[in-house]
């Protein structure tokens, strides 16, 4: 047996090697040398609980403090219903990693319906407020809650932001109108009912400021193209030069000598009628705000700090990249961000469509980096809003963004208005298991760490890289987290480990929080001051309901830091052999 003393790592420097290290709480721990220390030992121990461990090796950090013994467990929701079902199914490492994020309208808002996806593997239910009413959201955002508290789901609650973007105006007639080359159309800010021939209406009143004669008006990103014969006050009269279909609320980017006109930054990030769905939003305890065609930071920190004084329950926001300017601007994004949606739709409006495959590849690998959640979005299954099964090269793309570890992928039009979204749903659960089980073989061997570390600093993410590497290495069944705010469960995920990662939680935000991150099922339970206590109940508990078996071996990872100063932050990694 190793003894105390086998010092191995040093954190920050913070440890000196030659102090004694002394046994305390059935733990190695450290004399107060240093706020902070860190040990590694092995130590046999006989245990009294009712789950028998044989072997614990730790790797810890400790700071000094005192810690209660009061053990208090009356709470335990456990899994929920859909990754149950699942491990009971198929093991531990059958469980799906990549998160699917469902956009909700009138194809699938039924209590029916919800559930229907909720069961097909929905972990985040989106809402688009540019469409519907208040009391149509409000209806959804209340029966997926009543769906998780009722029957057992994890579904979060994401609400989208319309924005503010140049596109025509939906005048509601469902029909596209075809453009003939050469025709002559007029463009104006005029607010008219209906439609009027050769007549497109604006939905921004300054849209044609600073757009000369001479310039092209692009609709979606290529769908038709014009070019700008004269200016007539506001308003603009065009040529069609590449003939095309003119869709309601189509897109419009403007464009000179091939280079965008970049219009976004006149446009406020998020405008009244945003503000007003945010307050909607934290009325009604939703758990992500996604924002649209942010073009920096800035708006990102402005939405932050509003929510952390006005809503009570913490709200996580994400920026959605569909603008050039914040691909410009993406690092800082990223920084101010909860979290990231590539919005390849309108995105593909204002960048060239071959380089979103590129632009891709590099969101998610900085989001990975910069240990932040990434959606990745839009036309992922397009076909299927019309037809029940997808193009081969669909199935290749979802493929693609789940080989590329993005945490999570969205289903838009194929599940809110196609007659085929919980079939949609299904293959981006098979295709993206598929692709998982691949990953995972390609990983078996030495584990490979391609994110260096972003954040040196950080205990957390030393910790959780070097138990990230252990559970390949060693083959492990399972991961335990124990964490208040899901950090260490995020940078858990962030390695994208073999095994899957149970985040345990007291904090309900944070558990919501987490079914966005890759890999991890998120748990709520109480937690109490004593971390042994914690793992062992918890352990218990889940074998138990006999989800955990003899002989499996689980890594238990606690990132615990009490509520109050006088008590010991632990921060340990274990390995847990269940007997
Ligand atoms: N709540 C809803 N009510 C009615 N229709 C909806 C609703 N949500 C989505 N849709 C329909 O589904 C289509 C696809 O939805 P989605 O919100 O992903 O697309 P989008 O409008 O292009 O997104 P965004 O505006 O964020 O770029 C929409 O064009 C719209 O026709
Ligand atoms: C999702 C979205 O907003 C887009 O693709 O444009
Ligand atoms: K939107
Ligand atoms: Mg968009």
């Amino acid at each position: 047996m190793a003894v105390v003393g086998d010092l191995a790592l040093t954190f920050g420097g913070l440890v000196k090697k030659e102090k004694s290290i002394g046994l305390k709480n059935g733990v190695f721990g450290a004399p107060i040398c240093s706020r902070r220390v860190c040990f590694i030992g092995r130590k046999l121990r006989t245990s009294k609980s009712r789950m028998e461990i044989r072997a614990v090796t730790q790797i810890g950090v400790e700071s000094s403090g005192t810690t209660s013994d009061s053990t208090s467990f009356q709470r335990f929701e456990g899994l929920d219903v859909v990754s149950e079902g699942e491990l009971r199914e198929r093991g531990f490492l059958g469980m799906r990693k990549t998160k699917l994020v469902c956009t909700i309208g009138p194809a699938c808002c039924s209590m029916e319906d919800l559930e229907k996806l909720a069961v097909g593997g929905m972990n985040v239910a989106r809402l688009n407020m540019c469409h519907n009413t208040r009391e149509w959201h409000q209806d959804v955002i209340r029966k997926i809650k009543k769906l998780n508290f009722e029957k057992g789901y994890c579904v979060s609650v994401m609400i989208d932001t319309e924005g503010s973007q140049i596109h025509v105006v939906d005048h509601g007639s469902p029909s596209s109108v075809k453009a003939e080359e050469g025709s002559i159309w007029f463009f104006t800010t005029e607010k008219f009912e209906g439609s009027r021939p050769f007549t497109i209406q604006a939905n921004y009143e300054d849209f044609s400021e600073g757009v000369n004669v001479g310039d092209e008006i692009v609709f979606d990103g290529g769908m038709a193209t014009f070019e700008v014969v004269e200016k007539v006050g506001k308003d603009l009269r065009c040529k069609c030069t590449d003939s095309g279909l003119l869709l309601p609320r189509a897109k419009l980017s403007f464009w000179r000598d091939g280079t965008l006109l970049v219009k976004n930054t006149q446009l406020p990030t998020l405008s009244s009628k945003d503000w007003s769905d945010i307050e909607f939003g934290i009325s009604e305890g939703v758990d992500f705000i996604a924002m649209s065609f942010i073009t920096d930071s800035n708006a990102v920190s402005h939405l932050k700090d509003y929510l952390s004084t006005k809503s009570s329950k913490s709200i996580k926001v994400l920026a959605k990249i569909e603008t050039l300017v914040a691909i410009d601007n993406l690092k800082s994004i990223v920084e101010a961000s909860d979290g990231i949606m590539i919005a390849r739709g309108d995105l593909g409006v204002e960048i060239p469509l071959d380089s979103i495959p590129m632009v891709q590849q590099q969101i998610t690998h900085l989001c990975r980096k910069l240990n932040k959640p990434v959606v990745v979005a839009s036309q992922l299954l397009e076909s299927m809003v019309e037809y029940p099964t997808p193009t081969r090269a669909e199935v290749a793309d979802v493929s693609e963004a789940v080989r590329q570890y993005a945490d999570a992928l969205m289903l838009s039009g194929e599940s809110a208005i196609g007659p085929y979204g919980q079939k949609a749903l299904s293959v981006l659960q098979t295709t993206s298991r598929r692709m998982e089980l691949s990953n995972l073989e390609n990983n078996k061997g030495e584990f490979q760490d391609i994110l260096g570390t972003s954040f040196p600093d950080q205990i957390a993410e030393q910790i959780s890289n070097h138990a990230a590497r252990m559970a390949n290495n060693l083959a492990l069944d399972a991961i335990f987290v124990f964490t208040r705010h899901g950090q260490m469960a995020s940078f858990l995920s962030r390695n994208r480990p073999n095994p899957p990662v149970f985040a345990f939680t007291n904090d309900s935000s944070t558990r919501m929080a987490l079914t966005l991150r890759w890999g991890v099922t998120p748990l709520l339970i109480d937690l109490s001051d004593d971390m042994e206590a914690n793992i062992s109940k918890s352990i218990d508990l889940i074998k138990t309901v006999g989800l955990i078996k003899n002989g499996d071996t689980i890594l238990v990872v606690s990132d615990f830091v009490p509520n109050s100063t006088t008590q010991t932050v632990f921060q340990s990694i274990q390995v847990k052999s269940i007997e």
